[in-house]
């Protein structure tokens, strides 16, 4: 599976221009012929918190009809990092999936929402895993924050995500621990992660990318780079049965103890 990481610049409360930037990265990456492209977290409004009334995508309407149409018109997989969402109950920070047919093969709500940034005082938080199929591989989806919580990407891999897809805003000054929490759930879930950070910066925070691409042994295959664009990698899935055979830490559970 060839991959796509979309490390775009989010215009702060821009959604216009941000959806038109979001559709012309998906088509250059269609062109090269990637299969499934990811795009960063809350690449819709970026973390303009106080104008979700205004900004955030009613029931995430018009993201799903761009996502939908892209993938089907250019039949690839579209991870849609997430948007602002508002939905009966408030505001959420969303990730929609499309798949090559054009449907939505995954709709979530962050689970973890991240106080540091008052995303608490705004966004509600989901409560449901975020498995589905792309290509009969089974992934998961985690935003952000998610990324600290071992347990909710373990409970992935346990249900049999083989690809755990995670997209950001991830700041700078910590990007040395989106770095090794990154290399460390693809080292202990042995799978692939794919995450992907954007750059540039909003009023309270500057923004790197090293979006990463990590193989289930730990090798990075992606890594590093901090300028805005699209960067690829290629997966080979049996890596993931290999890995877990030649250590089988699924089966070497201690389930009795914890
Ligand atoms: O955990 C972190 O350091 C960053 C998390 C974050 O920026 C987010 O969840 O939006």
């Amino acid at each position: 599976m060839k991959i796509a990481c979309v490390q775009m610049d989010v215009a702060f409360g821009e959604p216009e221009q941000n959806f038109a930037k979001a559709e012309e990265f998906i088509k250059e990456a269609a062109k090269h012929k990637a299969d499934t492209i990811v795009l960063p977290e809350m690449w819709n409004t970026g973390y303009a918190l106080d104008q979700l009334g205004r900004l955030a995508d009613g029931n995430g309407e018009r993201t799903k009809k761009l996502l939908r149409r892209l993938a089907k018109n250019l039949k690839v997989n579209i991870i849609g990092g997430s948007v602002s969402t508002k939905k009966e109950a408030g505001f959420y920070n969303t990730m929609f999936v499309a798949d090559r047919n054009g449907d939505i093969a995954a709709e979530y709500d962050k689970a973890h929402l991240f106080k540091l940034m008052d995303e608490h005082h705004f966004m509600n938080a989901g409560s449901k895993a975020n498995l589905f199929k792309l290509d009969d591989i089974v992934c998961g989806g985690l935003i952000c924050y998610d990324l600290r919580f071992p347990e909710w990407a373990r409970l992935h891999t346990l249900k049999g995500a083989k690809i755990m897809f995670i997209v950001a805003e991830w700041p700078e000054k910590r990007v040395d621990h989106w770095q090794l929490l990154l290399q460390a759930r693809a080292i202990e879930n042995q799978c692939y992660v794919v995450a992907v950070n954007r750059v540039g910066s909003d009023p309270n925070n500057e923004f790197n990318g090293h979006s990463m691409v990590i193989a289930p042994w730990g090798e990075r295959l992606l890594s590093g780079e901090s300028r805005e664009g699209i960067f690829y990698a290629e997966l080979d899935l049996d890596e993931v049965d290999k890995v877990r055979k030649t250590i089988p830490v699924f089966q070497d559970r201690r389930t009795d103890l914890y």
